[in-house]
């Protein structure tokens, strides 16, 4: 079965777009960021009924969905094992049959994304496959450790070999508009990063409301966060579709204003192969198709590659469900 599109390329180069430097702290322009909640549910509310995606691109849609994945685990019961295991998948996401089936030779997760205690077997498993380790630093989930422990516990990812670090902000600075504060933890992060790419985990879920998501992500992005993240994924409420759209819009504007492409990772509870469809659809529709890359988007997402390893087959078997027959073919 050959796949007829120009997205069929999804073995894409792993490297990350050149960090963002960041800009000064302007407390005007965060104070001035206002969000029409209504209209972003209203927008959010059709994006899963939209046709963006059509049915014969949608397997090439789907591998770039993976090429997109990083590929987690953040259990208290890891072990050395598990992980390697999961760097074998991420190594062959799907069965070389069926990729050979929708040619689609060479395809790999984005990258592999563990607890601080797990990027050492994790580097080893992925050992000449150019697919980066991410870590969870910084006194993950909750970042209510002691500062020192959290850029201590950055470094040590660092010299572990993480290529990237996902850092979680303190909610308390959002939630008592403490811009400054937020402002110098994350300047803090981003220089005990070092060459490492840092992603910060608004936890957008325990923000309150939109305009704190929309701040803090506008914030993080001025003290250099390469990519903003939504959620832990052990936050109550995780990604969103309302929250993304407003995620994207504050890249777009830091984009339009100071040239810095900052990357977008949604993640927590984002499962299906259906769901990640709809993602990558307003990717497309807000950022363009310069942010349907590795470089500048991931999925953070534990069990949505099993998904769409399902998918893929009912694609190169010609065998199609119910369920993706209505609404999006
Ligand atoms: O950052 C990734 C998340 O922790 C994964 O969440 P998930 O297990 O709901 O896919």
């Amino acid at each position: 079965m050959t796949i007829r599109t120009e997205t069929a390329q999804t073995h894409l180069p792993q490297t990350l777009e050149p960090r963002n430097a960041g800009v000064p702290l302007d407390l005007d322009q965060v104070a001035g960021v206002a969000v029409n909640t209504s209209a972003v549910e209203r927008r959010a509310g059709t994006l899963p009924g939209r046709r963006t995606v059509k049915k014969e691109f949608q397997a090439a849609w789907l591998c770039r969905a993976i090429s997109c994945i990083d590929l987690t685990t953040l259990s208290g019961d890891d072990t050395a094992g598990r992980v390697a295991r999961l760097c074998a998948k991420a190594r062959q996401p799907v069965r070389a049959d069926l990729l050979e089936a929708l040619e689609m030779e060479g395809l790999t997760v984005g990258a592999v994304c563990v607890y601080h205690d797990m990027v050492a077997p994790a580097r080893r498993a992925l050992e000449g496959s150019g697919i980066p380790v991410a870590a969870v630093s910084t006194g993950f989930p909750a970042g209510l450790s002691p500062f020192h422990l959290r850029l201590a516990e950055i470094e040590a990812s660092v010299a572990q070999g993480a290529d990237e670090i996902d850092i979680v902000i303190s909610r308390r600075h959002v939630l008592t508009g403490d811009w400054q504060a937020l402002y110098d933890e994350m300047r803090a992060f981003r220089a005990a990063c070092g060459a490492a790419h840092v992603k910060a985990i608004l936890a957008t879920g325990e923000l309150g409301s939109l305009r704190n998501v929309a701040r803090a992500s506008l914030v993080c992005m001025m003290a250099g966060a390469d990519f903003i993240k939504t959620s832990t994924g052990k936050e109550s409420v995780n990604a969103t579709l309302p929250v993304t759209l407003v995620m994207l819009r504050a890249i777009r504007a830091y984009h339009a204003a100071t040239g810095y492409r900052v990357g977008y990772k949604p993640a927590g509870g984002i499962s299906k192969a259906k769901d990640a469809l709809v993602y990558l659809s307003m990717i497309k529709e807000e950022l363009g198709d310069r942010w349907l890359r590795p470089d500048l988007f991931r999925f953070g997402a534990s069990s949505l590659l099993a998904d769409i390893e399902r998918q893929l087959e009912h694609h190169a078997t010609g065998r199609y469900s119910a369920g993706w027959r209505h609404g999006l073919g």
